[in-house]
């Protein structure tokens, strides 16, 4: 049995939708599961750039000798080694032994620290700009360094103009289709890119950023990433970059709020409900609420990277920032969450920890983030004395949203 279709002039999609994992990567829920995408170029020589996920294996090598149709494999692209593609690599290699490995010099030494399975004569190793002839396609390569692993190379198809961007532009989640064209790409996938985007790739925005300038150099008509769908349509290819730019500059895609809370008891939750009615009330649309505790991090991360304003609620919890907050403030420290207005409201009843760790994070650790001030410290529950202060920060907030440029001006 095999999946495949050709995408143009004998370069053909290989996919394979894995819907048995519960955690990519043993962290990030995927309920909707993850595909795992390659590609097969039929040519004078024939080409397979990268593997799969070990789950999907057998589909994988079965789709490339039904490509093959009883030829040799010649070149074998690996543009990077990270497990979810590169762990059929060695079953790839062992079922066509004279394939020639293309990567860096790095790529060959990770293949070996993972296989214990040194391949030396296979290896031709590459650097930016060189090139490799099939016949009618030739492909180019491009660094990509630290998107999102420090061996990465994409391959430019010169001959139809495809891009094979790696892990750049995939995805979460699984599909019926090959093209973004025929989905309902904003709809039902934008939400799960922007989440693998910022939770696989956002620490590397700047590096991102290179490989954007880079990209933008090529007439590109085809982006055939690692996960999830392909992007065929001049359309689709501008959404999906406009997306990048917005993601790897930090720079948010609406103006609104995301609040984050976690509560013990309610009462804290209860503040941040009436501060959001506040908001609502100060005509600020789209006021979003989400319980760290209860939501997994990686959800809220990405609605933070999508907001323009974010605000936190939470209690101290034995000396310390209740455990749910610390954990999401240092999910979004870790992926260099920045350039961002922040108000706070904490909550404690003898000793307060929660507030100076949230000032700490805004003010210190996360980069170029701001308080919105007042921030609010409240004993317990809220006090009909400070709701006052809840009203001004619903004010502060607002305005500032008010006056927040178009964010399609700041990419
Ligand atoms: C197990 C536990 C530990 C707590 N530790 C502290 C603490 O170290 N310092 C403090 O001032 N309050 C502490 N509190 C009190 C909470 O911060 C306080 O009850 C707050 O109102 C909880 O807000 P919530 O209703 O949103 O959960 C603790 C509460 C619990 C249940």
């Amino acid at each position: 049995m095999y999946c495949v279709e050709e995408i143009k002039n004998g370069i053909y999609w290989m996919g394979c939708n894995d819907f048995r994992t519960e955690l990519f990567e043993r962290i990030f829920p995927i309920p909707e599961g993850i595909t795992y995408n390659s590609y097969f170029i039929d040519d004078e020589k024939t080409c397979v750039l990268d593997a799969m996920d070990k789950s999907c294996r057998d589909e994988f090598l079965e789709n490339v000798e039904h490509l093959l149709h009883g030829r040799k494999l010649d070149y074998f692209v690996l543009q990077h080694m990270e497990p979810d593609h590169a762990s059929s690599a060695l079953a790839l290699i062992e079922k066509y032994p004279d394939v020639k490995i293309i990567g860096q010099p790095q790529t060959f030494k990770l293949f070996e620290q993972f296989f214990r399975h040194p391949c030396p004569n296979n290896y031709v190793s590459v650097k930016e700009g060189d090139q490799l002839a099939l016949g009618k396609h030739t492909l180019q390569f491009i660094k990509a360094p630290m998107v999102h692993w420090p061996e990465v190379i994409m391959s430019y198809d010169l001959t139809d103009k495809m891009l094979f961007s790696a892990d750049a532009f995939g995805m979460f989640g699984t599909t019926g289709n090959v093209y973004a064209d025929q989905v309902d790409f904003e709809e039902n996938y934008l939400d799960p890119a922007r989440r693998y985007y910022v939770n696989i790739v956002g620490k590397f925005g700047p590096q991102v950023v290179n490989v954007l300038k880079k990209a933008s150099g090529i007439p590109i008509d085809v982006i055939c990433p690692l996960h999830g769908v392909v992007f065929r349509t001049p359309e689709t290819i501008q959404y999906i970059v406009k997306k990048y730019q917005h993601w790897a500059q930090y720079v948010p895609e609406k103006k609104g709020v995301v609040i984050a809370f976690s509560s013990i008891y309610g009462n804290t939750e209860r503040a941040a409900c009436v501060l959001a009615h506040k908001l609502s009330q100060q005509g600020i649309h789209d006021v979003r609420l989400y319980d760290v505790a209860k939501i997994h991090p990686s959800y809220i991360t990405a609605k933070a990277w999508e907001y323009s304003h974010l605000v936190l609620a939470a209690p101290t919890y034995n000396l310390n920032l209740f455990l749910p907050m610390e954990s999401f403030l240092h999910d979004l420290k870790t992926l260099l969450f920045q350039k961002r207005k922040i108000a706070i409201i904490a909550n404690h009843s003898w000793a307060s920890a929660a507030y100076k760790t949230m000032v700490d994070y805004v003010e210190d650790q996360f980069k170029c983030c701001e308080l919105i001030e007042p921030a609010l410290d409240m004993k317990s529950s809220l006090c009909d004395d400070q709701e006052c202060i809840v009203d001004e920060m619903a004010l502060r907030i607002a305005e500032d949203i008010k006056a927040y440029p178009d964010p399609e001006t700041l990419i």
